[in-house]
């Protein structure tokens, strides 16, 4: 699998340690999905994240609660080490050969990578160089989503990892009704708390967000070419 462009990144990596996401502060749902799929996390959590990204992240939440009071982020999930991407990406690609009533056993090779390609398109590969780690490893990236007064999640128009292209931040943004309209709404309020708060999201991802990583960083400098592109957080 070649490598995307933002792996190219350099990372000086600044030591600063991991922390909990404070769950007084967010809503974090009782069950993580990827431990309920079965995903062994060795006894760490995947709610934690770099210090300095959880003081974002209050910040991020401020914003969110000056437009509408009691609101709060949803964590889907945080810190995620490279056996449990690599657990993902066998778990998306099984999910998918379902989808299709495919046997991976008739498949050829080309059409092997096809479906790969399809993963690959929408999780990082679980890369253990350090110089490419999976944004996730680096506890600097994060998966989120609303959740409104009424502890209702916002509707966003798609589920959290969904692969199809409703996962594409701008899926809905032509659309002139509701609901459409409103979803597209909801994830502009997303993006835009978020990048106030100095993260930046992932192209094709309404819920995926970093600060300090390599994606961050190289996102960065397709915005403004002068910016140093240099990640601050590598592989935990
Ligand atoms: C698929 C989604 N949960 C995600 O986190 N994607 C990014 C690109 C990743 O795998 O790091
Ligand atoms: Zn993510």
């Amino acid at each position: 699998m070649n490598l995307k462009p933002y792996q190219q990144i350099p990372i000086v990596e600044c030591h600063e340690p991991l922390a909990p996401i404070p769950r007084e502060v967010f809503v974090i749902p009782p069950t993580h999905p990827y431990a309920a799929l079965g995903a062994d996390y060795q006894g760490r959590s995947p709610y934690f994240l770099r210090q300095g990204v959880i003081q974002a992240l209050q910040q991020a939440q401020q914003a969110l609660q000056e437009e509408h009071p009691h609101w709060k982020i949803l964590i889907f999930d945080a810190f995620r080490p490279i056996s449990v991407q690599q657990f993902m990406v066998d778990y998306s690609f099984q999910t998918l050969l379902q989808q299709r009533g495919l046997n991976e056993a008739n498949l050829s090779e080309a059409e092997k990578q096809d479906l790969w390609q399809v993963v690959y398109e929408l999780w990082a590969l679980p890369s253990s160089d350090p110089a490419t780690p999976p944004p996730h490893s680096t506890g600097a990236a994060l998966d989120i989503t609303l959740v409104d007064a009424q502890g209702n999640v916002v509707d966003m128009g798609s589920e959290i990892d969904e692969l199809s292209a409703r996962s594409h931040p701008d899926y809905y943004a032509t659309a002139q009704t509701p609901p459409e309209q409103t979803y597209h709404q909801h994830r502009q309020l997303l993006h835009r708390i978020m990048t106030q708060a100095g993260f930046r999201r992932h192209p094709r991802e309404w819920w995926h967000f970093s600060l300090g990583d390599q994606l961050w960083a190289w996102l960065g400098q397709q915005e403004n070419s002068s910016d140093d592109a240099i990640a601050r957080y590598g592989r935990i």
